[in-house]
């Protein structure tokens, strides 16, 4: 059975000059670790390249290093534990060294070494990341290389999490920053230069002081298969147990979730040092790999929305269109299983009818739910009716013909007669009475992109003039995030519109850019720019069905509601809606896309939020809906204290909704400010962060404007 979290060790084999056998690598799988890292060549390969190299006498001419041979390997294949070894390449090359003949040797080295891994049947092989600044691409150029000629090994790039080891030894004038963030940034020159490849990732080394929370976040995101931790750098608790600090038990948990291999180093010599034996005994040693485990077992609980995402993350999904398509019985019923959701309409609807007081003898209050689905809003309204205690009569409209089979058979072993079933699509409902209160749930992940405001457009016209709309508006939210994952995914499927989608997923291997999510745009119901009477036009009705069943039908078909002037479709432009939002970015990243979230306001104070910072107060637990994605198709690198702008557009014709957007980046940099010849004056946005009125924005790019016309995706009216 395999485990649930993989743990590794890296066995110190520094005196090693013979080829590890297969009884010892069977022998730490036995003593419980998962996997072995172990390097793939030994000293004894290493002597002979530097013989060949001490023999060419010319520093120009790169010698050739033939692949290594027993006993220069330290495996032979062995199905057996092939699946229990990921593969080191040897720690003493230099791919990035400025001398061709040292780099060229490298390259030669690397090739041989995956090759040998990949024909012993490894899926995994460590490469040691670059040790200089200034040659990063031609590091690259070398994976880049090996990875076409190797075509089944992935590669994990050993790397520090924060600035260690990596020297500046570029001679530039203008040295870059050395900061926490420029291991990631060596990282993601590298990834780029390889192209995003989805073979290449990342083995993290934590140090024993932890970078800022904004670094954690940032390799967060990023495709992390290896976590390496020197048992150097565990504690000992007062039992004389080694032990993780807070907060990297903290770093720990929030990693776990991603499932890497955790390989523990120097675990001979830490165990030495703590048990000041020389020869330490193997349950001495198992010490670390014993807490490691007990820390997966002690993992926080996952949130409910983790729980129902589970299987799901960073999963691309297209938006559904309950408008045009039918959705299946299984779709709600997933949409059924958020209690929060309807606990919410619940409390909506017993402050809207509470508030038209409880007569039992006063005529019910009608109530239309509409887009009823299987009829959960139905059970909502009625049983807030019994509990503020004031009768009510509900229409259930719904223009699936299948849902509505359900509905009919639910009225009759459930409801009965005070819920009326209407097959029709609510653009075009004749009721026989106008309504107190149309109740809806047409929303989207983001906001408004299921069509809730053409279709409650459709309907209010129904809507008698002191009548209430649940929810009362909704609003869309957004923020510019990075996510490597979600790039490269789109990136591999290599169709235009791939990346001229917005996609429906639930988040895990992303970096928010910015501090502030902000709001796009909002929607009110009633909405106030339409007559009382206004309708769609006769081209986008089907026929009204009251109640197909003989016997069930209690329709008066003459007293329908009178429409006297019909919309024009070309008159939906009340709801194209446009806006341009700036995003304060403090440390530098790339942006893959922007996230949208929505917000909801069913009734008064009663809410609905999918926005990471307003979910728990408003909806805590809220599962039904997922964020949304908007991918951009190039990737755009962005400095500290930069500035992304984000435009997006809602646009509709006679047939479709849909939306385009662009992102532009600038830098905020010391120089003469507003008055100067500087047009992108940032007084306003720039002061608010603290910036001097000398601070000058400069452009960096732009992307192109993504989905122009909704020639890739639209949802169809
Ligand atoms: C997101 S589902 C919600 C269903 C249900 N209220 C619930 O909470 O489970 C939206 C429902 O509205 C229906 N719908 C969408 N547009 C409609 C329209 N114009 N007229 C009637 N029903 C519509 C869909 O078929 C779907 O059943």
């Amino acid at each position: 059975m395999s485990p649930l979290y993989y743990v590794g060790l890296q066995p110190e084999l520094s005196t090693m000059d013979t080829a590890i056998d297969s009884d010892r690598i069977l022998s730490a799988v036995t003593d419980g670790y998962d996997v072995l890292s172990v390097p793939i060549t030994n000293p004894h390969f290493r002597s002979r390249v530097s013989r060949i190299l001490q023999s060419v006498s010319d520093p120009a001419i790169v010698p050739h290093i033939a692949p290594p041979i027993y006993p220069e390997v330290n495996f032979v294949p062995n199905s057996t534990y092939a699946q229990h070894v990921l593969g080191m390449c040897a720690k003493w090359i230099e791919l990035d060294s400025t001398d061709p003949q040292i780099a060229g040797v490298s390259s030669q080295i690397l090739k041989h070494e995956l090759s040998y891994a990949s024909f012993c049947g490894l899926s995994y092989v460590i490469v040691p990341g670059p040790t200089r600044r200034n040659n990063v691409a031609s590091y690259a150029e070398s994976l880049n290389t090996v990875l076409a000629a190797v075509p089944y090994i992935n590669i994990i790039v050993h790397l520090a999490m924060a600035e260690a080891g990596v020297e500046d030894t570029s001679g530039s004038e203008v040295p870059e920053p050395v900061d926490a963030m420029s291991i990631w940034d060596i990282w993601n020159s590298v990834r780029t230069i390889c192209d995003y490849s989805s073979r290449l990732s990342v083995g993290l080394q934590l140090p024993a002081k932890l970078p800022p929370q904004t670094v954690v976040s940032r390799w967060f995101a990023e495709p992390i298969t290896v976590l390496f931790i020197s048992a150097n750098i565990f504690l000992s608790n007062p039992k004389g147990y080694p032990v993780l600090s807070k907060a990297h038990q903290f770093l720990l948990f929030k990693y776990m979730k991603i499932k890497p291999y955790t390989i523990l180093q120097d675990v001979r010599e830490a165990t030495q040092m703590r048990t000041s034996s020389k020869l330490p005994s193997k349950q001495d040693e198992r010490a670390y790999l014993i807490y490691i485990r007990h820390l997966h077992t002690i993992l926080p609980s996952p949130t409910a929305v983790e729980k129902f995402g589970r299987g799901y993350q960073d999963y691309l999904q297209n938006p559904l269109q309950p408008l045009t398509d039918n959705l299946e019985s299984g779709t709600y019923e997933v949409f059924e299983k958020d209690p929060v959701k309807y606990a919410q309409y619940e409390k909506a609807l017993f402050c809207a009818l509470s508030e038209r007081g409880s007569n039992p003898n006063a005529e019910p209050v009608i109530v239309a739910v509409v887009g009823a689905g299987r009829g959960p809003l139905v059970a909502c309204a009625l049983r807030a009716s019994e509990m503020a205690k004031v009768p009510i009569f509900a229409y259930a409209v719904e223009k699936n013909p299948n849902a509505y089979t359900y509905l009919l058979q639910r009225k009759e072993l459930q409801w009965q007669s005070n819920v009326e079933i209407v097959f029709t699509d609510m653009r075009s409902w004749n009721p026989t009475h106008k309504v107190d209160i149309i109740v809806s749930e047409l929303l989207g992940s983001f906001g408004d992109n299921e069509l809730s405001p053409e279709c409650l457009d459709g309907v209010q016209c129904v809507l008698k003039s002191n009548g209430i709309m649940i929810p009362q508006s909704y609003s869309s939210h957004f923020i510019p995030a990075m996510s490597p994952k979600i790039f490269s995914s789109l990136k591999s499927q290599n169709k235009e519109d791939i990346m001229n989608t917005p996609y429906v997923v639930m988040l895990q291997a992303v970096d928010l850019l910015a501090m502030e999510i902000k709001q796009a745009w909002e929607f009110r119901h009633p909405c106030p720019y339409l007559g009382a009477n206004s309708q769609w036009p006769a081209s986008h009705r089907i026929e009204a069905q009251h109640e197909r069943y003989d016997g069930l039908q209690k329709v008066d078909p003459t007293a329908t509601v009178r429409r006297d002037t019909p919309i024009d479709i070309g008159n939906n432009e009340h709801n194209n809606r446009h806006v341009k939002a700036r995003f304060s970015i403090e440390s530098r990243g790339v942006m893959h896309g922007f996230v949208g979230y929505f917000e909801s306001v069913l009734y008064g104070d009663v809410e609905l939020s999918t926005r990471p910072d307003t979910i728990n107060k408003k909806s805590k637990d809220l599962v039904s809906w997922f964020p949304i994605w908007f991918p951009i198709s190039t990737p755009l690198y962005v400095p500290d204290d930069a500035e992304i702008e984000i435009s997006i557009w809602r646009k509709t014709d006679n047939r479709k909704v849909w939306y385009e957007w662009s992102v532009e980046t600038f830098v905020l940099v010391p120089g003469p400010g507003p008055g100067s010849d500087n047009r992108d004056s940032i007084a306003s946005a720039s002061l608010a962060r603290g910036a001097t009125s000398s601070t000058k924005r400069v452009r960096l790019g732009c992307s192109k404007l993504h989905n122009p016309g909704g020639k890739y995706s639209s949802m169809l009216l």
